[in-house]
């Protein structure tokens, strides 16, 4: 499989550039009869669009998204599903400045090692904005789980070091942090501002939750359910760490107090995230997402140019403050993708 492809049986192949005509991708593995419009997918596409927020690159794009094969009367085929959203407000000569430069934090420098010829309008293949792409892959992925009543909800647990005090799933859709806690949300943007005003960058963490999954979901080797999530979530740009469950800090526990106690009525609480031994328990499954601040910033960073010499560099261009919010629906895409992969594994197996 290459590198631009995820999934073993439900697989997305992503394709294009921040800079170049357009993005899309094919979706090879989703069963035939599963209800599918542009207007289920566009519904996604619009959480995670730019243009919107005090946090966001000021790109405007309107991310429309065309399917192109593989949907037929408002259905899947069971063929392959083509799509394409065009670049639209793209600025590329905005990037003439780090042509021969590399942004620290950025792919610049690793791109060019690995490859010896770089994009370097934007962040190119390595560009946040490739995970319009996994959007629409997960929104057709979830299009499959909804049929089997599958639900998958992330959010904003921290921005800029301030968590949420309350988990609230009501309130998720009502603001564009995409905050399951409303009182937070003026000290995010007091904080964007402040960081903002001093040509800085915030990072924070996403919590994805998924509901309804069966248990009897992933492998007890290698492919373990938990491995995979980690493996989805780390695969988006800025993802620095993944957690499941109690995540770092059972660490510091004790077993007594990790274990989730099993009685006739199931499981008494959920510190393993939904997951044991590689398979999903039928619990929710919890996972959490570090991202690291943008790494295109205004203040002046060392660096050097690709002789190796030492300059200095003040990033330009349009660039995101954080990653979140935008990068909410991308994670809970990366999860939906996983779930859907792993039921269809499954039913090769003849369960499910
Ligand atoms: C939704 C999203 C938006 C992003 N926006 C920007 C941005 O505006 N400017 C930038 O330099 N990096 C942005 N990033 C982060 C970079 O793409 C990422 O840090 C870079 O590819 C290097 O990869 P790494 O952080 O995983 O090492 C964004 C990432 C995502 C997922
Ligand atoms: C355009 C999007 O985000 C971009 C993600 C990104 C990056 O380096 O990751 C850098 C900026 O764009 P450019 O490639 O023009 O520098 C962001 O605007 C998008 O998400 O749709």
């Amino acid at each position: 499989m290459s590198g631009d492809s995820f999934g073993k049986v439900f697989i997305l192949t992503t394709f294009g550039e921040s800079h170049g005509y357009g993005l899309g991708g094919v979706v090879q593995g989703c069963p035939s009869g599963i209800p599918l419009s542009e207007a289920f997918i566009q519904k996604y596409l619009d959480l995670r669009r730019p243009g919107k927020g005090i946090s966001s690159t000021k790109r405007q794009e309107k991310d429309k998204v065309k399917l192109l094969s593989g949907v037929f009367e408002g259905k899947t085929t069971g063929t392959a599903i083509g799509f394409f959203i065009a670049n639209e407000d793209m600025r590329s000569r905005d990037y003439s400045k780090i042509k021969n430069i590399y942004r620290p934090g950025h792919a610049d420098f690793t791109y060019d090692k690995k490859y010896g010829f770089r994009d370097y309008r934007g962040g190119g293949r390595s560009s946040g904005r490739e995970t319009v792409s996994r959007v629409v892959g997960g929104s057709i992925a979830r299009a499959f789980l909804n049929t089997l009543g599958i639900v998958i909800q992330a959010y904003t647990l921290e921005l800029g070091g301030i968590r949420v005090e309350k988990i609230d799933l009501n309130e998720i859709e009502k603001n564009y942090f995409f905050s399951p806690d409303k009182d937070v949300i003026p000290k995010w943007e007091n904080r964007i501002q402040e960081v903002k005003s001093v040509g800085d960058t915030l990072g924070g963490i996403v919590e994805i939750r998924a509901f309804n999954v069966p248990a009897g979901l992933g492998e007890p080797v290698f492919d373990k359910l938990d491995a995979r999530l980690a493996y989805a979530l780390m695969g988006v740009g800025a993802v620095k760490g993944v957690e499941i469950g109690t995540g770092f800090e059972v660490a510091k526990k004790l077993g007594s107090q990790t274990n989730d106690f099993l009685t006739s009525n199931g499981f008494m609480s959920n510190n393993a995230g939904g997951i044991l031994g590689g398979i999903s328990s039928g619990q929710d499954i919890v996972v959490r997402a570090a991202v690291k601040p943008i790494p295109s910033l205004g203040k002046v960073q060392r660096t050097v140019d690709t002789k190796g010499r030492e300059v200095e560099i003040r990033v330009g261009g349009r660039h995101d403050i954080s990653a979140i919010p935008r990068i909410v629906p991308v994670l809970e895409a990366m999860v939906a993708l996983v779930l859907a992969d792993f039921i269809l594994l499954q039913r090769r197996m003849g369960t499910f």
